[in-house]
């Protein structure tokens, strides 16, 4: 397949990496010093691209890439105030947007784990306090992350009387919230720990990232996933959870 990269950063050339060895093509590389490229690419010339950008980026580039009816899927966090006009702008222009907070398999495992814990918790949701820590490198320009985010929302939804969360140091936690503790350390792909905690005990779950190669690997399926379809997707859709 052909393939159109946006976003040269870490993740853009893993993914690199991971097109080649699956014997796919990238027909063109866009960063930020040729971004004006993507708006003048044929779009016949590519099947799927995959954007990992920045949160202040990620919406144009997409955008542009739907209104030229190129398939889409992206893994950039911190934009989603505007994943609707995106929807809308995939369906207008019969092509397809893939989106993950997280790409790996063992965080999306993860993430229906986080469900079934927060159900199960809500049983005892007087004894028991929820909270999280997400701990990522330094070069990360949101904050919480978009899989702590996900994780957060899977909370809200099992765990009864939490229906909001907050980020520690910005917001003021609330009875009513999940508290979210964004860590940056030198070098760290990405750890997310969600914890229960009673006044004799605590229940943590945590999922580590070694490499950034999950995370590079799930984009490049989804995109081999998209290849002729139509329509708005995430990993629920490509995975059997
Ligand atoms: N969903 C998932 O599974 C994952 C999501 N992410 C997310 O992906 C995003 C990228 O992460 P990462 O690769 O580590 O970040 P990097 O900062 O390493 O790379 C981002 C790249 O995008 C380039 N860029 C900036 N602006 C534009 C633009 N307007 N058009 C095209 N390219 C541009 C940057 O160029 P320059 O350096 O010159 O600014 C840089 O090369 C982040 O939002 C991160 O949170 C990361 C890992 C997994
Ligand atoms: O910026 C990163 O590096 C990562 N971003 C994603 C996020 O915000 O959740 C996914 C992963 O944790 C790495």
């Amino acid at each position: 397949m052909n393939f159109l990269l946006i976003g040269y950063g870490k993740m853009g050339q893993t993914i690199e990496g991971i097109l080649k060895e699956r014997g796919h093509n990238v027909v063109g590389i866009i960063d930020k010093d040729n971004r004006s490229d993507l708006d003048t690419i044929n779009p016949s010339t590519v099947d799927v691209a995959i954007e990992f950008t920045q949160p202040s980026s990620a919406y144009d580039n997409i955008k542009t890439c739907l209104d030229k009816g190129i398939r889409i899927v992206s893994g950039t966090t911190g934009w989603l105030d505007k994943k609707d006009i995106i929807e809308a702008s995939t369906q207008d222009n019969n092509t397809a947007f893939f989106y993950a907070s997280n790409y790996s398999l063992g965080v999306n495992i993860f993430f229906e784990l986080n469900k079934k814990l927060a159900k199960m918790m809500s049983a005892f949701n007087a004894e028991y306090k929820s909270s999280m820590v997400e701990i990522h490198h330094t070069q990360k320009l949101d904050a919480p992350s978009g899989t702590a985010i996900t994780l957060a929302e899977g909370v809200i939804e099992n765990f009864e009387g939490v229906d909001k969360w907050t980020l520690q140091g910005e917001d003021k936690a609330v009875d009513n919230g999940i508290e979210i503790e964004a860590v940056r350390e030198p070098n760290v792909p990405g750890t997310h720990e969600i914890s229960y905690t009673s006044e004799i005990d605590r229940i943590d779950i945590k999922h580590t990232a070694f490499t950034r190669k999950g995370f590079a690997l799930g984009a490049v399926l989804a995109g081999e996933w998209l290849h002729k379809k139509e329509g708005i997707f995430g990993m629920q859709d490509m995975l059997s959870l």
